[in-house]
């Protein structure tokens, strides 16, 4: 992926606020053409956290999003939910070297965070972190992403 990116956000009832301050650090950022919000979209609407990490997965399963980020209360569930989705790879990180390896060997297009595990500006660095992080195709993690994907495929 080389430009600028298309970033989903969502969340549940717990994460709502947590996602409502990485939005704007997004649409703020100029690695980022857009950012598109699947909800939800106020702190009193109670859908399941893994209707709103579906439908986010589902969109950067189809090429919709480059990447997306995800909040719950414990960013667990969102990455259990993205995760069952063909082709998305999530997960949570809250330690830099471990954000940074999500992306660069783990090809990682979801990010999952836990509102109720760090505050808001630790979260708004570790975004902004992320976003510098560029998975390279070419590089011998690929090989091992590839395996994941094959198995994704189911036998030949
Ligand atoms: O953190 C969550 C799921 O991992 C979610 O925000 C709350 O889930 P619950 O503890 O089951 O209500």
């Amino acid at each position: 992926m080389t430009g600028r990116m298309i970033i989903g956000v969502g969340a549940d009832e717990y994460g709502f606020a947590l996602k409502e301050r990485l939005r704007e650090l997004l649409e703020a950022d100029g690695r980022v053409a857009e950012v598109r919000d699947f909800g939800v979209r106020e702190g009193t609407d109670h859908d399941p956290y893994p209707n709103v990490g579906l439908r986010v997965a589902e969109a950067v399963a189809a090429g919709d999003l480059d990447r997306a980020v995800l909040v719950c209360g414990t960013g667990i569930g969102m990455a259990i939910t993205a995760n069952k989705v063909p082709g998305v790879r999530a997960t949570v990180a809250y330690d830099p070297y471990s954000v940074e390896r999500s992306v660069l060997s783990n090809d990682c297009q979801v990010l999952a965070l836990g509102a109720w595990v760090i505050g808001a500006e630790v979260a708004r660095r570790i975004v902004a972190d992320w976003l510098g992080y560029r998975f390279d195709p070419a590089s011998a993690s690929a090989r091992k992403i590839a395996v994941i994907t094959d198995y994704e495929a189911g036998p030949s």
